[in-house]
């Protein structure tokens, strides 16, 4: 990376040019800007301190940046020209004064934001510097838990030395987030970075001592420099940079190597030193040239010692060796000839290879821990950032994200919601559905006895759980659209009147019906959950008044086979229409029952199942029954449907007027017309592969996506749907809404005038002051006055000059109807048709 000059035009980079060019005062503005765009504190922001805020470019971004009539207040040591909408003033953030002048211009107020771009005098030396900068720091943020609202934002520059993490420490104490970050404009040759601590915790009382720089900066120890990891491990490369250490400000240290030999401690020496000279002193060090001339003292020990801060661990361990060997024979103490005193010196050197050796075990270990650690956590993130794509793409719903966590709703916690998910309870909560949760629960326990229900099919959990979702999300589905779809709505509205399309006596139908029986034969039977889940239904069903008839056939079909082409049909009606039965007479009740039974037993060879008899024998009986209670049940009927029902129930004769609308239907009538096909056959193609489907236990999604082409394909012919197309199109031809009602309007004025000329004329008649003649004539002029069309108004002209130019409404003085116009329009047409007449 090349390095960009700090002084000269190098400091004019492209966030000079910038800066000037948007009129910024100074290019610090875009830090602020980034700074911004990342945290995005401002634009929520009414209150703003900029502390250290000269020459006032980061006051004109919160200008521009935050909402109107915010209050910004900018303090510095240096004068900040008047900036609009910008309180500032000149002075020392570390002072009380500077303190009690922001208290006045803030009154009651509290900051929603505190800035700090506060740069001491640098320039001296680099410690000094960054010191000085850590003070102005807490200074600044001293203020800030004075100011700041809570859960406001702080921003504070900071230069990263050795008080920077005692600093990030204090500023950990009072935020809920601190982010420590460089803002691209910061140039890279510059120390600074930015802390932006979000979310101020506000705490009523605060130590005194987390403020104080002296307590701050200086308490915490400083820690000992890891000489055995930069001797055991060189080849490790750091990555935390923390600055100079405290008193080591020269870059370059070198010691005598008779000094590392003489040591007792070599690791340190290796560790801290970047060389090991063997240059004698003006004096003269004797044991040093004495180490010097030593054979031991290869040429390739003299190349290590130059440059420690390159050696690898073998060179180490080649200097730990001559240096034993020096040792030796300069008669110090080693492990060999260390029977008696200076243990602790053996110790060191003796331990070296097995401490070595634990060390890159300890290392390795440590290393392989924290890789693993590290994939497991990024497999994690991964997951998290597919859960999270897949909910935005409306895939899963939100509360599946997280679950996986061990927490109060994690696995065997008390709020454990995964289990409570299975049984379709969370979305019954969600609608506020308590009493059904609890009856649903309480029964469940009773099935299955208390406590055992959870733990006896572990392995199914997920997948029940998977399904329990895959439901939810699909009513959600359903939901969303009915809101959206004004169809669907009307689907939907018809399929909860039970309107739906007769597709032939389905298995569930049966078994409804069969549930029905047994419910009225037993209904205090309530052991079994089927039953009570029966129960339940036949409840609903019951606010429903809409009854499932015992015909099998839904209202649409009856309505269907209630048509006038089918009344010719003899048993159909019977079997089919109940209710129209109550008023046809006894003999023919008669009649068509024998006729029903016979077609019964001529279709005993067809039926397979001995279920289809038992409940066409229940038709029979309910249609007994019904005969028995009277009209009640018809009538109550005919009250209850809604308004769309009783438009399409508009008897004709005392029969319902349906239309035929599909090219299905028409076939069908042509084809019983012409006797094709008998109620027989109709009855028969009710029995299809589909009819008996097991659907049981299939969720929702899959019932509806089935009912959408489990369906057989009904014959039609060409005629019949040329029929239907040749009266859709004389549907699509009929006038639209308007022009028939204008014509309605009409028709009835007409017949209101001709009412009033009878009146009229009658009167004339009864007069009997008047001759026969007389009143001839006279009616005959009430005829021919009322035939004569009333001549309308003229359109009067108004020219739009003088008093009427720009006149809005009607000019003064004009009657009926009028037309403005353009004076210089009225001349020029007339003069246009005056040519138009000489030609
Ligand atoms: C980098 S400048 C700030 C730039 C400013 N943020 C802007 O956008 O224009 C640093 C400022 O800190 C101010 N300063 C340093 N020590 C201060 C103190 N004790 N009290 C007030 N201001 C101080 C300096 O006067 C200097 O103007």
């Amino acid at each position: 990376m090349a390095i960009q000059k700090k002084h000269g035009k190098g400091r004019l980079d492209k966030w000079y040019k910038l800066a000037k060019e948007k009129g910024y005062r100074a290019r610090a503005a875009f830090k602020l800007i980034q700074l911004n765009k990342k945290y995005g504190f401002l634009e929520k922001s009414k209150v703003v301190l900029d502390l250290c805020a000269a020459p006032g470019s980061w006051c004109q971004v919160c200008a521009e940046t935050m909402p109107r009539d915010s209050i910004i207040i900018g303090v510095d040591l240096a004068p900040i020209k008047a900036i609009s909408k910008v309180i500032t003033f000149q002075s020392d953030i570390t002072t009380e004064k500077c303190r009690a002048t922001i208290r006045t211009h803030l009154k009651t107020w509290k900051a929603d934001c505190v800035l700090h771009d506060g740069a001491p005098n640098v320039g001296t030396a680099w410690v000094q510097d960054s010191y000085n900068q850590a003070e102005l720091a807490l200074h600044s943020l001293k203020l800030a838990t004075e100011f700041l609202v809570e859960g406001g934002t702080f921003v504070t520059k900071v230069f990263r030395s050795k008080d920077y993490n005692s600093l990030l420490w204090v500023l950990n104490q009072l935020f809920t987030k601190v982010h420590a970050t460089k803002p691209p404009s910061s140039r890279n040759v510059s120390a600074e970075i930015f802390v932006v601590c979000l979310g101020f915790k506000a705490p009523k009382r605060i130590d005194p001592r987390l403020l104080d720089p002296r307590s701050v900066f200086e308490d915490l120890a400083a820690p000992a420099p890891n000489n055995e990891a930069k001797v055991y491990n060189p080849e490790v490369k750091k990555r935390k940079r923390e600055g100079y250490e405290e008193g080591e400000y020269i870059q370059f240290k070198e010691i005598a190597a008779s000094e590392f030999i003489q040591t007792t401690d070599p690791i340190a020496i290796l560790g801290q030193y970047n060389r090991l000279a063997f240059d004698q002193a003006k004096n003269g060090d004797v044991a040093l040239a004495a180490l010097d001339r030593l054979p031991e003292t290869t040429d390739e020990i003299r190349l290590c010692c130059a440059d420690l801060k390159v050696l690898g661990r073998k060179e180490f361990k080649l200097l730990l060796k001559w240096r034993l060997r020096v040792r030796e024979i300069f008669g110090f103490p080693t492990k060999k000839t260390a029977k008696t005193p200076l243990a602790e010196e053996v110790a060191v050197v003796e331990n070296m290879d097995e401490e070595l050796m634990i060390q890159e075990e300890l290392q390795r270990i440590k290393d392989k821990e924290s890789s693993k650690k590290k994939k497991e956590r990024r497999k994690e993130n991964e997951k998290k950032q597919k859960e999270i794509v897949r909910m935005q793409m409306n895939m899963t719903a939100p509360m599946d994200i997280g679950m996986e966590q061990e927490g109060p709703m994690g696995d065997g916690s008390m709020f454990r919601l995964k289990a409570l998910d299975q049984t379709d309870t969370m979305r019954r909560i969600a609608k506020g559905k308590m009493t059904k949760v609890v009856e649903t629960d309480t029964r469940r326990d009773r099935d299955s006895g208390i406590g055992s229900s959870g733990d006896t099919d572990e392995s199914d959990d997920d997948g029940d759980r998977l399904e329990q979702e895959l439901d939810n999300m699909y009513d959600d589905y359903r939901e969303r659209k009915a809101a959206s779809d004004a169809k669907y709505r009307a689907k939907k509205a018809r399929k909860e009147h039970g309107d739906d399309e007769w597709e032939g006596v389905s298995a569930s139908e049966e078994e409804d019906s069969d549930d029905e029986d047994a419910l009225q034969e037993d209904s205090s039977d309530d052991s079994d959950s089927e039953g009570d889940e029966d129960a339940g239904k036949s409840l609903l069903r019951d606010l429903d008044n809409t009854p499932n008839d015992e015909s099998g056939l839904s209202k649409r079909a009856r309505g269907f086979f209630n048509q006038d082409v089918f009344q010719s049909i003899p048993g159909l009606l019977d079997e089919l229409d109940l209710e129209e039965e109550e008023d046809e007479d006894e003999e023919d009740e008669d009649e068509d029952e024998e006729e029903e039974d016979d077609a019964m037993e001529e279709s005993d060879d067809d039926i397979p199942t001995i279920e289809e008899q038992r409940k066409l024998r229940k038709e029979k009986s309910a249609l007994k029954s019904k005969k028995d209670n009277g009209s009640f049940e018809v009538a109550k009927q005919a009250e209850e449907d809604d308004w769309e029902e009783t438009e399409k129930k508009a008897k004709k004769d005392g029969k319902p007027n349906i239309d035929i609308v599909t090219a299905e239907a028409m076939t069908l009538a042509h084809q019983l017309a012409l006797g094709e096909k008998s109620v027989h056959d109709i009855m028969d193609e009710g029995y299809n592969k589909y009819a008996f489907k097991d659907r049981d236990g299939l969720p929702d999604w899959f019932l509806d996506d089935e009912g959408r082409h489990d369906k057989p394909h009904k014959p039609i012919t060409k005629e019949a749907a040329s029929a239907i197309k040749e009266k859709l199109r004389a549907y699509n031809a009929r006038p639209i809404k308007k022009v028939a009602e204008a014509r309605a309007r009409k028709k009835f004025k007409q017949a209101q005038k001709l009412e009033k000329l009878k009146k009229k004329a009658d009167l004339l008649a009864g007069d009997e002051g008047m001759s026969e003649k007389e009143k001839a004539t006279s009616i005959a002029k009430l005829i021919s006055a009322a035939g004569r069309k009333k001549r309308r108004q003229p359109v009067k002209v108004v020219k739009a000059q003088g008093l009427n130019r720009g006149l809005s409404g009607r000019p003064k003085g004009v009657k009926g109807r009028y037309k403005m116009v353009d004076p210089r329009m009225k001349k020029e047409m007339r003069a246009l048709k005056r040519v138009a007449k000489r030609k």
